[in-house]
């Protein structure tokens, strides 16, 4: 996939997050915001075992398939290998990106967090296809993160490398236009649609205001 196809594809981003649903189910809301206008869902599991994992991956998968839209699996190349997923997320303490690439199909796209300018530095001498801006703002949905880059930070993340930014942490409706202007290709979200009363709605508010500028 060319840079502008991946970003395009990745520009309203769920990530999902089972603490994080209200009690609904992750296929509801997955579905939900799908309809409202989702380009990209992460599979996000930390509790699950492996094969609890794999099976949620392949029935996401079976569902996204159809739909064209690119299922992402998060730490885990193996459940990502198990369910065909179209891409991988991985971070500064998983499994390293040249090590990923040996072992996944070409096609598979891998995101890498970066959470300093040395991060950023770096990716360009590795082979992943988009960055996890890690975390743009302060985030309950995830604590153990690096200190937050700001508006200022991912508008320095943009100067200086070309690969498609995902921006994440504590984005919602509210903030969402200054980050796109920011630089950021797309959005990543939890707590703004899997916590929202109506999962479709929230979605559908993001998607026209990622289509509007
Ligand atoms: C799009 C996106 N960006 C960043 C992350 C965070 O990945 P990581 O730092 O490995 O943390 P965990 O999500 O694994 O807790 C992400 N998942 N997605
Ligand atoms: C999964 C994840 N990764 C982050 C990072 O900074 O790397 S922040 C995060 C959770 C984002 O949740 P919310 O949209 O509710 O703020
Ligand atoms: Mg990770």
């Amino acid at each position: 996939m060319t840079h502008s196809a991946l970003a395009s594809a990745l520009r309203l981003y769920l990530v999902t997050d089972q603490v994080s649903l209200l009690g609904h189910t992750l296929t509801d809301v997955m579905m939900a915001a799908v309809q409202g206008g989702v380009t990209c869902v992460q599979l996000r599991e930390k509790q699950l075992t492996t094969r609890d994992f794999v099976a949620q991956a392949m029935a996401l998968s079976a569902l996204l398939r159809p739909l064209h839209i690119p299922l992402v699996i998060n730490d885990r190349i193996d459940v990502a290998l198990a369910c065909n997923a179209q891409g991988v997320h991985l971070g500064q303490s998983d499994m390293p990106v040249e090590l990923a690439r040996s072992l996944l199909p070409p096609e598979v796209f891998i995101g890498w967090s970066v959470e300093t300018m040395d991060d950023v530095t770096r990716s360009a001498s590795l082979p992943v296809d988009y960055l996890g801006v890690s975390p743009v703002f302060a985030t309950p949905t995830k604590t153990d993160t690096h200190t937050p880059w700001g508006l200022d930070g991912l508008r320095r993340v943009r100067a200086i490398t070309a690969l498609p930014l995902v921006a994440i942490g504590g984005i919602h409706s509210g903030n969402a236009l200054d980050v796109l202007r920011a630089g950021a290709d797309g959005l990543a979200m939890v707590s703004a649609i899997c916590s929202a009363p109506d999962p479709r709605l929230a979605a559908q508010t993001l998607r026209t205001l990622c289509d509007g500028i």
